[in-house]
């Protein structure tokens, strides 16, 4: 199959200069499995991107947690597309369900900042997810949909897009997914890309699950068929993320 393995290690809002520093080296110290089998990107906080690229191995790569949903210009506390782009930063994390939260970060406002930062040639990790409010209301699929949807109504190529599918319940709180839950909305996921985009995006695109992934589980989720890869919070900070992305291993042998 031609989805590579993904697995993004979301550092969130945590570190200083000396924690980030031993990270890396852990990272640079592992044996993982070869590029061929999976993709890994960490994502440190804005002001430790420059010492992470310069520090870490050359097979892994970064992301920035967010950015400005247009040029840059007068938006004071703002991070623009084009910076990340002149410092070679490859990879950008949006619409996280944190920043939908806390900074009301709206459906049409990620989709908008979606396709900007892929104009500017940037790869994008945009994330979906449902409140426990929205899945006992049984209306995931109404919410992963209509968030796709504003994705999918502004950008046309996929081919630089990852979608993380996080369901928020599952963030931060140790109640991870079980395999079926996951599997479940990353098919019916898509299967929407199939009907609205197109059958090739829908078979090329990563999905990704994120939400309380660890060592223990991981090899579990990433079994699912539709399940490529992962979006780690928490268990990014510690050694045993390279558990993780070796449960690589799981589709190689599948
Ligand atoms: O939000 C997440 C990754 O973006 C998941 O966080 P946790 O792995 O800490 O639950």
């Amino acid at each position: 199959m031609a989805r590579k393995f993904f697995v993004g290690g979301n550092w969130k809002c945590n570190g200083t200069a000396e924690e980030v520093k031993k990270i890396v080296n852990t990272l640079n110290e592992a044996q993982v499995p070869s590029q061929d089998v999976v993709e890994v990107v960490v994502s440190p906080p804005y002001v430790f991107l420059p010492l992470v690229k310069s520090t870490l191995r050359s097979d892994f790569y970064v992301a920035a947690q967010n950015c400005w949903v247009k040029k840059g210009g007068a938006y004071t506390g703002e991070v623009s597309a084009e910076m990340l782009v002149n410092l070679d930063i490859p990879w950008v994390i949006l619409g996280h369900s944190e920043r939908r939260a806390i900074l009301k970060e709206s459906n049409e406002f990620v989709g908008d900042k979606v396709a900007y930062a892929l104009a500017q040639g940037l790869k994008v990790i945009a994330c979906v997810g449902e409140t426990l409010e929205e899945r006992e209301a049984g209306s995931t699929m109404d919410v992963v949909a209509a968030q796709t949807k504003a994705i999918a109504d502004r950008v046309s190529n996929w081919s630089n897009v990852v979608i993380a599918y996080e369901p928020v319940w599952a963030i931060g709180t140790g109640k991870v997914a079980s395999p079926a839950q996951a599997q479940e909305v990353h098919d019916e996921l898509r299967k929407w890309l199939a009907k609205n985009v197109s059958a090739d995006v829908a078979a090329t695109t990563r999905i990704i699950y994120g939400g309380s992934v660890n060592g223990g589980n991981c090899k579990e989720l990433g079994g699912q068929a539709d399940v490529d890869g992962f979006l780690v919070g928490g268990a990014s900070l510690k050694p045993e993320f390279i558990d993780i992305i070796k449960a690589a291993e799981v589709k190689k042998s599948a």
